[in-house]
């Protein structure tokens, strides 16, 4: 078993490209790891230089006290399974996945056993005699990891292993890979760009961002207390809502949210307000998941903002409401860019300069392309309304006034580039 350990890890791809940006990150002895991000964020070119596959442009792999960056693919005790694990497709499950063993060295009786115990847990014990062609996508991933992990390695990397599967042989294998790589107290890092996979298999999450990590804690951490607005919007579904505000501290050094036409307070025991008293004027981000507002008839309540509900969806167990509230709402992939959707010129300095702008800076290029363009919205929402959860039993109408209660013990405020301003664990 080994921990790994990456120092300012980069990698710049000709045309100066920068994939991967001065990327540090430990993964511990024996850690399930789960890389996260969206397309084209580096996961895999980060996965590859760990490998061996991608040469390192600067920065050091430590494998234990071992400095690795040099070293040779076969001389890492590294194993990786890719999205499509491509197997031999003249030799059956079990030849495959005792090929390495006899590369090794090792008897042919000997290493069929061994791959015999490997297809057990792997629920691969029926076909283990059957050609890959004849083998299902979930069947063939699983002789791909047989094959990655027989060999014993200290570090088990999977990209996307499971992108190409169906729901349910998704769920069945994403639980097989979580037990077997705890049994075999492995190091892994783990790739994907879903939610779902990294919140319920990971020890912990590295949420990746344009090649480098935003955020990095247990599940639970960056999901409840995430560091970046990106990070906040990328876990959690339906979305968080970013609400633009401005910090207001009143005479009694309360703090207020001001949206505008409307406003909140928080509360005088909130021990936030010790922070954000000193922001008095701040534009901020209000980050709140749709389950921190709750409808209320009580027109009396503190806290609570109005709007007019323009649409709903029902989802089973509850329904999901869009409400227009005037307020002007942010897109988390958006925020932290080079040029935020709503900063002003003079905030792009906030931004933390990356390796290639320092690099294309000296040959008059600017390091950064343009923002993405909007991604698609379900047609029921604007990009203006707020997006909350009420009860699927709920009666309401289409154009109706309704009052919001906001529960400001679970909302986060970040800064225009969005990091955390508010933060007072980890
Ligand atoms: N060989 C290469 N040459 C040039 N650019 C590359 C090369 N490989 C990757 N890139 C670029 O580097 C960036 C990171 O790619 P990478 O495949 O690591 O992202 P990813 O997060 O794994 O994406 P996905 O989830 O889509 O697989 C992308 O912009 C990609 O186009």
């Amino acid at each position: 078993m080994t921990a790994i350990r990456l120092e300012a890890v980069s990698k710049v791809f000709e045309g100066e490209h920068l994939a991967v940006d001065e990327l540090s990150l430990e993964v511990a002895d024996g850690e399930f790891m789960v890389l996260l991000g969206p397309s084209g964020c580096g996961k895999t070119t980060l996965l590859r230089m760990i490998a061996g596959l991608e040469r390192v442009t600067a920065g050091e792999v430590w494998f234990g006290r071992t400095n690795g960056t040099r070293l040779a693919p076969r001389d890492r005790q590294v194993a990786m399974v890719f999205q499509t694990g491509a197997l031999y497709p003249n030799r059956t499950a079990r030849e495959n996945i005792m090929f390495p063993l006899q590369i090794a060295g090792q008897d042919d009786a000997d290493a069929s056993s061994t791959a015999a115990g490997l297809a057990q847990i792997l629920s691969l014990g029926p076909v283990l005699d059957r050609l890959p062609r004849t083998l299902s996508g979930g069947q063939r991933q699983r002789v791909a990891i047989g094959r990655a992990l027989v060999r014993r390695p200290s570090v088990f990397l999977l990209d996307e292993p499971l992108s190409n599967l169906d729901t349910t042989m998704r769920t069945e294998l994403r639980q097989e890979i979580g037990a077997m790589t705890r049994d075999l107290n492995v190091t892994t890092l783990y790739v994907t760009h879903d939610q779902v996979e990294a919140l319920t298999l990971a020890d912990r999450i590295a949420v990746m961002r344009d090649g480098r990590i935003e955020d990095v804690g247990t599940p639970a951490q960056v999901y409840n207390d995430p560091a970046t607005a990106f990070v906040a919007g990328f876990l959690g579904s339906p979305r968080i809502n970013l609400l633009s505000a401005t910090i207001r501290v009143t005479s009694h050094h309360r703090v207020a949210l001001d949206f505008g036409a409307q406003s909140i307070q928080l509360s005088p025991t909130d021990r936030r307000s010790l922070i954000l008293r000193n922001h008095d004027g701040a534009q901020v981000i209000v980050g709140a998941r749709s389950n921190a507002f709750s409808l209320i008839t009580n027109q009396d309540v503190a806290n609570q903002l109005t709007g007019t509900l323009r649409a709903f969806e029902f989802h089973g167990q509850q329904s999901i409401a869009f409400v227009e509230c005037g307020i002007q709402v942010v897109d988390p992939d958006r925020v932290g860019l080079a040029r935020p959707m709503h900063a002003s010129p003079d905030q792009d300095d906030e931004v933390p300069t990356s390796l290639l702008t320092r690099l294309l800076s000296r040959v008059g290029r600017s390091g950064r392309s343009d923002p993405p363009a909007e991604p698609l919205v379900p047609p029921t929402h604007r990009r203006a309304d707020l997006v909350i959860e009420i009860p699927p039993e709920a009666d309401l109408k289409r154009g109706t006034r309704v009052h919001l209660a906001l529960d400001t013990s679970r909302i986060h405020i970040f800064d225009r580039t969005g990091r955390r301003v508010d933060r007072i664990t980890r």
